[in-house]
């Protein structure tokens, strides 16, 4: 049975058996295999090809559960921490499209400042995959605090990790937040990349100093200058300084080390503030100590056995221990001052009392001590039903939920009655990614079937009486009557496609009702596109249909501007004049036509014929705008009707009119779950 260490923030990564950031080849095609393997057994699929991916992806790059268990002997110097002056601290992260080398470069950095050697890496990872094999505990590596001599004075060097996904975009923004500078990884093969942008973006609202880095030049067809220009054009960063490296080979690596401490900017800090706060920049479930914090001490200093408090959430904890990460390892330590980053246990239950973003003070100072700025919740963005495939997993389904939300401090869920679908769970995730995780650990971790209903995202709605709600569900949408206006997300959307097909894919960002904002040609015959796109569009299979019609080529990133009022509405469907309610959803008005015909066709395809006609309407309001119908298949009364008596046949065949005229009133269809099912994947 997997152990709940590996239950890490599910919003992240599917823990892995094996799963370790730092990767050499044959871990990386275990995973994928592994991962594949699991991917296959999704029952329902949606937006396959962009989740599966970045699941693939995220996976493989691991942010899970850590551990000290079975130490092995792969640190080789460290600098007593508590004690570093601040101006030898650095505190940065690696920002980089999926693909273009974050993990390798992480990697070369740990083994070329002595953190761990090349050899002991290897022999790490092996360890680990025992470890994990046995307890399902995970480890994850790109937290790490490196040691380097440079001109004489010792440097601490602190690599913080930052999910890759759009997502996550608050998580990153808040472990950016603990950085002064960030390493810019670009593939001097591919270029700049939707998520080249998107984080680079975040990089620079977090005001960090940014070092371009070209990776790959080992490759025949890397051409650095010509993608240093694309950086410079697209993204507004002067690329005179660049450095090119090659993560796979070390080259280059020697000087990003060197650049890191002469570009990047010693922590700042305030001599005023001598009272403790620490900015929460990442928290995660360990099965053997609860709750680890990573913080970055803003002001003052945090020692073991202090009492401390989480400033929004108001919870209290004594420390039981305060550390750093070594090559992946916790390294406990008596003390962390200004500048230093590390990780706190101390007995906290769930990650709800220690969320990213949240401010840890010294308990008792809270009047005195303001919490540092920038927290929010974060909050769910798309929402859809989970429901066991066999009615019997219900409490099953329950316990893995209230397991995984111990780690997971944005997963919504409370559970729901569906005619349909049976007894199941309304979810809320922070964008689909999130959403195909948790639906992979339910079926992989905790061996469910499970059924998703079609996502949907937040909507606000301002009633005629002036008050105002917000509904994540086509069914909590009140009667039209009473509703003045619907508010739906606006995405800015972000895609990079081959020049020659531009067209297709202007082409669906249109018809998913995208506005569009601007063209940039980049290098490589490729085009920057963006648009202003409903997220609840973006959610429906965008990226599969985008790849498909740029033969795989395109990338693309959004992110959420804002909210907009818009002619929706909500489409229903009534089988035998019953509303099926699953299959409820709210569309713009433009659209319902399209949705209706689909929707109402699948059904009729999907549903058997039976002995009463069946009519499938959908409709907005009381106005049906599709309608079809499924004949009655004749059962023949009269068979056992041998001979000519008349009066005998007539009263059978009246018998069999009234029976069917009750059977259809009370509208008694006989719907397949496997017709609904249809209808939320295909649609
Ligand atoms: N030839 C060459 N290959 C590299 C180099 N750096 C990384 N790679 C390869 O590129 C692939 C992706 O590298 P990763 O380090 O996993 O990339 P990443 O940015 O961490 O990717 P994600 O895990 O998707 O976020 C791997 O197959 C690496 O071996 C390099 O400098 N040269």
């Amino acid at each position: 049975m997997q152990t709940m260490t590996s239950l890490r923030l599910p919003s992240r990564a599917p823990a892995l058996p094996c799963e370790k950031s730092h990767s050499s080849p044959p871990s990386v095609a275990f995973v994928e295999q592994h991962v594949s393997r699991s991917l296959a057994r999704t029952s329902v699929a949606l937006l396959a090809g962009f989740v599966s991916h970045r699941v693939r992806k995220l996976g493989r790059t691991g942010r899970t559960g850590q551990t000290n268990a079975k130490a092995s002997p792969v640190v080789r110097r460290v600098l007593e921490p508590g004690k570093s002056p601040v101006s030898q601290i650095r505190n940065f992260s690696i920002i980089a499209h999926i693909d273009h080398g974050k993990s390798t470069l992480a990697d070369r950095l740990l083994e070329m400042t002595g953190t761990v050697a090349k050899e002991d890496m290897k022999a790490q990872l092996l360890d680990n995959m025992d470890i994990e094999r046995e307890r399902g505990i995970t480890i994850k590596l790109n937290s790490a605090r490196m040691n380097v001599k440079e001109d004489g004075h010792d440097y601490v060097l602190n690599l913080i990790d930052t999910p890759g996904h759009v997502d996550f975009t608050y998580e990153v923004s808040r472990s950016l937040a603990a950085c002064e500078g960030a390493l810019l990884v670009v593939d001097a093969t591919q270029g700049v990349q939707a998520q080249t942008i998107a984080n680079v973006t975040l990089a620079m609202e977090a005001d960090l100093e940014i070092v371009p880095v070209l990776n790959k030049v080992d490759l025949p067809s890397a051409d650095p200058e010509r993608v240093c220009q694309e950086i410079e054009d697209v993204v507004g960063i002067d690329c005179s300084n660049a450095l090119f490296c090659s993560a796979k080979t070390g080259q280059g690596v020697p000087e990003i080390i060197k650049r890191i401490i002469e570009q990047v900017p010693a922590p700042s800090v305030d001599e005023t503030q001598e009272r403790m706060r620490l900015l929460v920049y990442d928290s995660f479930y360990d099965n053997y100590r609860g709750v680890i914090a990573m913080f970055r001490v803003v002001d003052g200093s945090i020692s073991k056995g202090q009492k401390i408090r989480f400033k929004a959430s108001g919870k209290e904890f004594i420390v039981e221990e305060i550390g750093i990460m070594v090559g992946g390892l916790r390294k406990p330590v008596s003390r962390l001052s200004v500048g230093e980053v590390g990780y706190v246990c101390a007995n906290i239950k769930t990650v709800g009392d220690a969320r990213v973003g949240d401010t840890i003070i010294e308990a008792g100072t809270e009047n005195e001590v303001e919490a540092l700025p920038g927290y929010t919740e974060a909050t769910p963005m798309v929402f859809c039903g989970l429901f066991p495939a066999e009615s019997g997993d219900f409490e099953n389904m329950k316990t893995a939920f209230e397991r995984l939300s111990l780690n997971d401090a944005a997963l919504f869920y409370e559970p729901e009655n569906s005619v349909a679908l049976g007894l199941g769970f309304r979810c809320g995730f922070l964008g689909v990614l999130h959403m195909e995780v948790i639906k992979d650990r339910l079926e992989r971790e905790y061996d469910l079937d499970v059924v998703v209903t079609a996502p949907s995202v937040e909507y606000q709605v301002q009633m005629s009486d002036g008050t105002e709600t917000t509904i994540q569900f086509a069914n909590m949408l009140p009667p039209p009557h009473k509703v003045a206006e619907i508010r739906e997300p606006y995405c800015l959307l972000e895609m990079i496609v081959p020049e020659e097909h531009m067209g297709p894919c202007m082409e669906l960002a249109t018809q998913r009702r995208g506005v569009y904002r601007t063209t940039n040609f980049l290098t490589q015959g490729r085009a920057l596109l963006e648009y202003e796109v409903p997220m609840a569009e973006i959610i429906r299979d965008f990226f599969a249909e985008l790849k498909s019609r740029s033969r795989g080529y395109a990338s693309m990133d959004y992110r959420i501007l804002d909210y907009r009022s818009n002619d929706l509405v909500k489409l229903e469907v009534d089988i035998n004049q019953t509303t099926a309610n699953p299959l409820a959803q709210i569309v713009h008005r433009s659209r319902a036509l399209q949705f209706a015909k689909k929707i109402t066709g699948i059904l009729q395809n999907e549903i058997p014929s039976q002995q009463i006609k069946v009519i499938i309407q959908a409709r907005i309001g009381t106005h049906i705008i599709s309608s079809k119908l499924i004949k009655a298949v004749r059962k023949d009364v009269l068979a056992k009707c041998y001979g000519g008596d008349i009066t005998r046949k007539k009263k059978l065949l009246a018998k069999q009119a009234a029976g069917k005229k009750k059977m259809q009133a009370i509208g008694k269809v006989n719907v397949p779950s496997e017709a609904i099912l249809a209808v939320i994947k295909k649609t």
